[in-house]
C-alpha cells in the first residue's frame, strides 16, 4: 500500500511512463505478484468448501464464483483476482487514513468527541458496537465524518483523466490529450465556497444539504461523474461504523507530554493523503 500511495511522477508527466524513474511500477509488480497468489489460495479454499459443504456463504467470493460457473466466458479467476486487487487497493488507505484524520481533529478538540460520544450514548446507547443500520441516526457522526473528507480528502487531486478532445474553460484552451488532474484538497478549503475552510467546524453541516455524492461540485472527495467511487455506499457506511464504535467504547486522549494544539496535523502527500506522523492514542474505556 505505500508503493501505491507514493507521489508517482509518471502520474504528473505520463511521458515518464516507459522510463518508471522512481522504480515504483517495478516493485508495485512484484509486491500485486504476491497479493495475486494470496487470492488464489483464498478462490481455492472457497472452492474447496463449496464442493465439501452445500450451504453458500453470502459474500463478493461466492457471487463472483456462481457468475463465473454461470458463464466462464464473461468472468474467469483472473478477472476475479483482478477485481479484487483493485477493490483491496481502492477501498484500504482511504478508509483508514480517512478514519486516522478523523481521530486527530476530534482528539485536538474535545468537545466534538463529547458532543459526537453523547449522540452515541442517546440513540444506541454507551458502550454498544455501532451497526449499519444505526448510521442514519447519528447525524453528527456524519457530520463529523463529512467535515473530514473536506479537510483531508484521501485522493486529493482524484484519479488523473484525459481530455478527449480540445475543452474551452474560463478563457483556457486545455488542448485535446491533455491530462487534468482534480484538486479536490484545494477546492474543500477555498474561501469562496467555505466560512473558516481551515476550522474543523463539522456542525457547518448541520442545517446544509451538499452531499459528497458528486452532485455539488464544492465536495467532492469521493469524484463525480461516470468514474466516481464505486465504494461510496460502503464507505458511508463502514466509516462511520468504525468511528462511531471507537468513541462510543473508549474517551481517547493523546500521549502525555503532547498538548492537543500541538498534534503533528503534517499531511504526507501521494496518491492518497495520508497523516505524515502516525497518530499515537491512548484509549480508556467508558
Ligand atoms: C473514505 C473512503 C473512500 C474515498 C474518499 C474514496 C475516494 C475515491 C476517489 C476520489 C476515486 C476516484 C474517483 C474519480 O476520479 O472521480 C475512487 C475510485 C475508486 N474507489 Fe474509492 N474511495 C473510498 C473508499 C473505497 C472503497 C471502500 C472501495 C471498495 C471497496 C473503493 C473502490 C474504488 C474503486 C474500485 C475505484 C476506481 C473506480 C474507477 O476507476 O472507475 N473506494 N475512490
Amino acid at each position: 500500500m505505500a508503493e501505491i500511495g507514493k507521489p508517482n511522477l509518471v502520474d504528473f508527466f505520463p511521458l515518464l511512463e516507459k522510463i518508471d524513474p522512481q522504480g515504483i511500477r517495478r516493485r508495485v509488480t512484484f509486491h500485486f505478484g504476491k497479493l495475486m497468489k494470496l487470492f488464489d489460495g483464498l478462490i481455492n479454499e472457497r472452492l474447496e468448501e463449496k464442493s465439501r459443504f452445500s450451504s453458500a456463504k453470502s459474500d463478493v467470493l461466492e457471487d463472483f464464483l456462481n457468475i463465473s460457473k454461470e458463464n466462464p466466458e464473461e468472468i474467469n479467476h483472473n478477472h476475479i483476482k483482478s477485481m479484487f486487487l483493485d477493490l483491496f487497493g481502492a477501498g484500504t488507505d482511504t478508509t483508514t487514513s480517512t478514519l486516522e484524520w478523523a481521530m486527530a481533529e476530534i482528539i485536538r478538540q474535545p468537545e466534538i468527541m463529547e458532543k459526537a460520544q453523547a449522540e452515541l450514548a442517546k440513540v444506541i446507547g454507551k458502550g454498544k458496537i455501532v451497526e449499519e443500520a444505526d448510521v442514519s441516526r447519528l447525524p453528527y457522526l456524519q457530520c463529523i465524518i463529512k467535515e473530514t473528507l473536506r479537510m483531508h480528502p484521501p485522493v486529493p487531486f482524484l484519479v488523473p483523466r484525459k481530455v478527449e478532445q480540445d475543452v474551452e474553460m474560463c478563457d483556457y484552451i486545455i488542448p485535446k490529450g491533455s491530462q487534468v488532474l482534480v484538486n479536490v484538497w484545494a477546492i474543500g478549503r477555498d474561501s469562496t465556497s467555505w466560512e473558516d475552510p481551515l476550522v474543523f467546524k463539522p456542525e457547518r453541516f448541520w442545517s446544509s444539504d451538499v452531499d459528497m455524492r458528486g452532485q455539488d461540485f464544492e465536495l467532492i472527495p469521493f469524484g463525480a461523474g461516470r468514474r466516481i467511487c464505486p465504494g461510496l455506499p460502503l464507505a458511508l457506511r463502514m466509516v462511520p461504523v468504525m468511528l462511531g464504535s471507537l468513541l462510543n467504547s473508549f474517551t481517547w486522549k493523546l500521549e502525555p507530554g503532547i498538548a492537543q494544539k500541538d498534534l503533528d496535523m503534517e499531511e504526507k502527500f501521494g496518491i492518497t493523503l495520508a497523516i505524515a506522523h502516525p497518530l499515537r492514542v491512548i484509549p480508556s474505556p467508558i
